[in-house]
């Protein structure tokens, strides 16, 4: 069982949002796909709470299907079990912007599926095609469910999810933006060897069963090498007026 948690997107807010140029009421589904570290998580949350929408960050699912495997001792590099973890799993995932929630058989895994030992694993279960069918069919159902606007972001929304979505934007950034940036939200922890291999390395890895390094037809892309958070958060939405008119 899987449930959501996004308020219905509240009338009176939505229709006076300086950022809502388009008719109340009409669907709007932000794609937003791109590699790691280029920003999407953050932005994402952060242009889902002025359009006040729902949010979706689908790369939880795959850390979370991947931490249960470790707890539980599933051998990542066991497919037909790395499928069967995946489809079995309790998982609920918060898509309220406001309220970052994981939870796996009801217990809080929302701090420890950022742990590095997931991010170094977490490829096996993203190219582990059984399992990335059902997360896809979970994904599907809650961006169906989620009221009438959500942001939902990965690697495959733009392509695979969503590919009907009304706005789809590649979110990219150059490698050396993408690892200072993970560096310093994990607080100079890491190592640039570990970096490399949680970043780039996970990234060539995912590559092989997804392609999120260059747009499909009708994506945008944005590339934020060169703009701060807020200068990317209000290109985001300047897209989406443009798009979503
Ligand atoms: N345009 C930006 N400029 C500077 N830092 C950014 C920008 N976008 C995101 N960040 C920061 O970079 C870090 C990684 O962003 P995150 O959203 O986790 O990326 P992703 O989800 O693509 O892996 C976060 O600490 C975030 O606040
Ligand atoms: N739609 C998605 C989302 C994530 N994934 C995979 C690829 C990534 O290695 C993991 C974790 O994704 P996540 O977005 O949390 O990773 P980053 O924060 O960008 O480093 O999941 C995917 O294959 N498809």
């Amino acid at each position: 069982m899987q449930t959501s948690d996004a308020a219905e997107p509240a009338g009176e807010a939505a229709a006076s949002s300086p950022y809502s140029g388009f008719r109340l009421g009409k669907s709007l589904v932000v794609a937003i796909d791109g590699p790691s570290g280029s920003g999407k998580s953050s932005v994402s949350r952060e242009v889902a709470r002025r359009l006040r929408a729902a949010y979706l960050d689908t790369g939880a699912m795959y850390r979370a299907v991947t931490l249960h495997c470790i707890a539980t001792g599933i051998d990542l590099e066991d497919r037909v079990a790395v499928e069967a973890a995946a489809r079995s799993i309790e998982l609920f995932i918060s898509t309220s912007p406001d309220r970052e929630s994981v939870t796996i058989s009801g217990d809080d895994v929302t701090a420890a599926i950022r742990e590095p030992e997931v991010s170094s694993a977490v490829s096996a279960v993203a190219t582990t095609m059984g399992a990335r069918a059902e997360l896809i069919r979970r994904q599907r159902a809650l961006i169906a469910g989620a009221g009438h606007r959500i942001v939902a972001e990965g690697r495959d929304i733009t392509t695979v999810v969503a590919p009907d979505a009304e706005v789809r934007i590649l979110l990219t950034a150059s490698e050396e933006a993408r690892l200072r940036r993970r560096g310093d939200q994990l607080g100079g922890t890491q190592s640039e060897a570990q970096l490399k291999q949680q970043v780039t390395e996970r990234d060539a890895k995912d590559s092989t069963v997804v392609d999120f390094q260059q747009a499909a037809d009708g994506v945008v892309t944005l590339d934020s090498s060169d703009l701060d958070f807020e200068q990317t958060v209000a290109a985001v939405l300047g897209i989406v007026r443009t798009v979503a008119h």
